[in-house]
Formats: structure tokens, sequence, C-alpha cells
């Protein structure tokens, strides 16, 4: 009999359905133990201390040299996110850890969360008639699910992913895009410069890929979204382009998350508390993928899927399709907006206020498509 120790992020949606004596050595006899921190709260005394086997995390706890300098057990790190920019994963491989993230778990709760923001603030986009082109800059699981929508709505996508090959999505400049979208929608990984103190950077980095010289390019009518990480925005710039040009900016990431300056939160038509990808069959998914790569790395089938905890879902996006005033029932984002603004308290919304929306957040369900 061996023991895992797992020390995991609180936020990981049903940790212990899918991490359990059960789920995980059936086969290999594993009795599970497993530790729960809030995700900011894992760092590199409490590694040292737990001595875990397995950690597990999401996108708010950094993983590198700093955290896991006086571990010697970790031998698998699963992020249960998209994004993973918070790990450096050159390090990992260095020490021969497994690392697995939950490569596109949320895209479709992303795409609906931009559709929710664009219906919201311009109905008239519901009309067949209006004909809008959508931006979209990054054209990977969640840019290529929105895409999706888009063309079934009816839309022109304007598409710029420069590591992706041409194609019908993947026509346009960054130029053309910002330049010619009515809508432009964000969703990039956040890169660095590739340089000689960073050679694993991109060639096509993206932090403050919309800078000031790009929000010039943009009309002032554009609406500009970003559920992809906060400093692919400049915030400074962004202030001052919104100041000029009165612009409908969503934001559901921020340059400076967890804390949010009122400056910026005031000047928002939309602003979220990075629950973009918050709905319950996202975050079963995140957890589902570093599930099954964990039951890789045991050698061991995975006996748990998220179809057995799912309940019954109603949403179907064929009927918010014929009946758009049926929204708010999908989904009332406004609700996500008003919760943030409240939170303002001497001209900033704090990280632990920030954090607790997140924690305390009633998952959404996606709709099928
Ligand atoms: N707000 C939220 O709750 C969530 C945010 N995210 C963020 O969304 C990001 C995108 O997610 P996915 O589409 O699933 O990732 P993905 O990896 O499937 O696609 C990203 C795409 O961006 C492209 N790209 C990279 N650099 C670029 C550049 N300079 N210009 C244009 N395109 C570029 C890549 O070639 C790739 O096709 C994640 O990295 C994560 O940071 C993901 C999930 C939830
Ligand atoms: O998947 C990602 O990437 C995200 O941004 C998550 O949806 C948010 O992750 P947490 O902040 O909840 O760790």
């Amino acid at each position: 009999m061996k023991n895992i120790t797992i020390l995991a992020d609180s936020n990981i949606a049903s940790l212990n359905d899918f991490f359990n004596d059960a789920t995980l050595g059936q086969l290999a006899e594993h009795r599970v133990k497993i530790i729960t921190v809030a995700g900011r709260d894992i760092d590199a005394a409490l590694l040292a201390r737990v001595q875990p086997d397995v950690l597990l995390i999401r996108s708010v706890t950094k993983v590198d040299e700093a955290l896991l300098v006086d571990n010697n057990s970790v031998q698998f790190v699963g992020s249960a996110t998209i994004g993973t920019d918070h790990v450096d994963q050159d390090y990992l491989a260095s020490r021969n850890i497994t690392f697995a993230n939950a490569a596109g778990c949320s895209k479709h709760s992303v795409a609906q969360y931009v559709l929710t923001a664009v219906f919201t603030l311009r109905p008239q986009y519901w009309q067949q008639s209006a004909s809008l082109t959508l931006g979209i800059i990054g054209l990977g699981n969640i840019g290529g699910t929105l895409a999706q929508y888009a063309y079934d709505l009816g839309w022109q996508v304007l598409g710029y992913d420069p590591l992706l090959p041409t194609s019908k999505t993947n026509n346009a400049s960054l130029e053309q895009v910002l330049s010619q979208s009515d809508v432009i929608s964000l969703h990039v990984p956040l890169t660095n410069e590739k340089n000689a103190s960073n050679p694993k950077g991109s060639d096509y980095p993206t932090r403050h890929l919309i800078n000031a010289a790009a929000l010039a390019m943009m009309p002032a009518d554009t609406m500009l979204i970003n559920s992809a990480r906060g400093p692919v925005i400049e915030e400074s710039a962004l202030k001052a382009d919104i100041e000029r040009t009165e612009r409908q900016v969503v934001l559901d990431v921020f340059e400076h998350e967890p804390q949010i300056a009122v400056s910026l939160l005031s000047k928002l038509a939309i602003a979220t508390p990075h629950i973009a990808g918050y709905t319950l069959e996202g975050k079963l998914r995140g957890t589902q993928i570093i599930y099954d790569a964990l039951c890789e790395k045991l050698s061991i089938p995975p006996t748990q899927s998220m179809s057995n905890l799912l309940p019954l879902n109603m949403f179907l996006w064929s009927e918010l399709k014929s009946y758009p005033d049926r929204l708010p029932k999908f989904y009332d984002i406004m609700q996500d907006d008003t919760s943030l603004r409240n939170k303002a308290v001497d001209g900033q919304v704090n990280g632990a206020d920030f954090d607790g929306l997140r924690r305390d957040y009633h998952l959404r369900r996606e709709w099928q498509f």
C-alpha cells in the first residue's frame, strides 16, 4: 500500500470526487490524502513541510524554482486551467516532474461569456440584418470556438494568429483586425518577448500587445473584450484610450489582478472577476483532464468521469438564438459586474474581495451548442 499525498488548491471543482482511494487506488492500492489550501497560500514553506507527491493548482499559484526549492517529493503538477503562464515548465522538466494542464476545458464557457457581453451591450446584433465584423486575436481553442458561434450567427470574422496557418478564419493582419472590426476579442496566452535572457520567449509576445499604438488603430466605436490575461492590455494606455474615445471595454482579467483600481473600473462597460471560464462544465472538465493525466502517470485506468457528476443541462444555444430575450436567464452578466463594483472601497477592489467573489462564485451552466 502506497500513500499518495495531494496538495491542492481548494478552488478546484469536485476534488474529492476525482481524487480518492477508489478513483486512484483500485489497482495500485493507493491510499489518498488530500490537503486543500487557498491557491495563493500554497508557498515554499508549505511545500517543504507537507512534501506532497502531487500538487494540483489553478491559475493563482506560481510554480517555479522558488516554490519547489525545499521540496523533493513532488512528481506531478496538474493545473486545472487552460493558461500556463504561472508555471515554469522548463524548471519542472529539469526536475523530472510531470506537468499537465487542462487545454480547452472551458472553451465554450469563455466563448459564451464573450457573446453574452456583446449581446448585453449591443442587443441590435441579434438581428440577422446587422452585419457585424468580429475580430478575434488568437485562434486556438477559445478563439476557434468563438468563431464557430460567430459563423452560426451570420457574422463576419477577421482573425489573427501568426502561429497558425492562414485559413478561412485566420484571414487578417493584426492591423486589419484592429482597424476593421466592430468588436475585438482577445484569446491569446500571456507570453513574453524572446531575447538573450529569455530564449524560450515568443516571437509574437502578447504582453502589452494592446498598447497605445494598437488602441490608436481601433475606431472609437469598436468594442474591446479581454478574457485572456490582464497584461495583454497595457492598462495605463487603455485608461487614456477610454477617456479619449469613450470606447466600450469589457474586462474579465486585469493587469494588476487581483487588485483593481476604481479609476479603471469606473471606465469599463462591463467588469467581471476572472470568471469567464467559470461554468460547472468548464471547471469539472478542468479537474477531469488533470485527473486523467495523473492516472496516466500512475499507470492506472481512470474510473471517474464528470458525466457522473453533472446535473441535467437545460441550456440550449438553439433556444437562445430563437428567443434572445432569454439571455439573462442563460447568463446575467450584469449581476457579476455589479458584484464586482460593489466591492470597491477607498478607490479599489482589494485582492481578498476579488478572490472571494471567485471562490464563492455560483457556477453557471454551459449552453449546449
Ligand atoms: N478568463 C478566463 O476565465 C479564462 C482565460 N483563459 C485564457 O485564454 C487564453 C487562450 O485560451 P485557449 O484559446 O484555450 O488557448 P490556445 O492555446 O488553444 O490558443 C491560443 C492561441 O493564441 C495564439 N497566439 C499566441 N501568440 C499570439 C499572438 N501574439 N497573436 C495572436 N495569436 C497568438 C496561439 O497560436 C494559439 O492558437 C489562455 O492562455 C488563458 O490565458 C483561458 C480560460 C479561462
Ligand atoms: O483556465 C484558465 O486559464 C483560467 O483563467 C481559469 O478559468 C481561471 O483559473 P483560476 O483563476 O480559477 O485558477
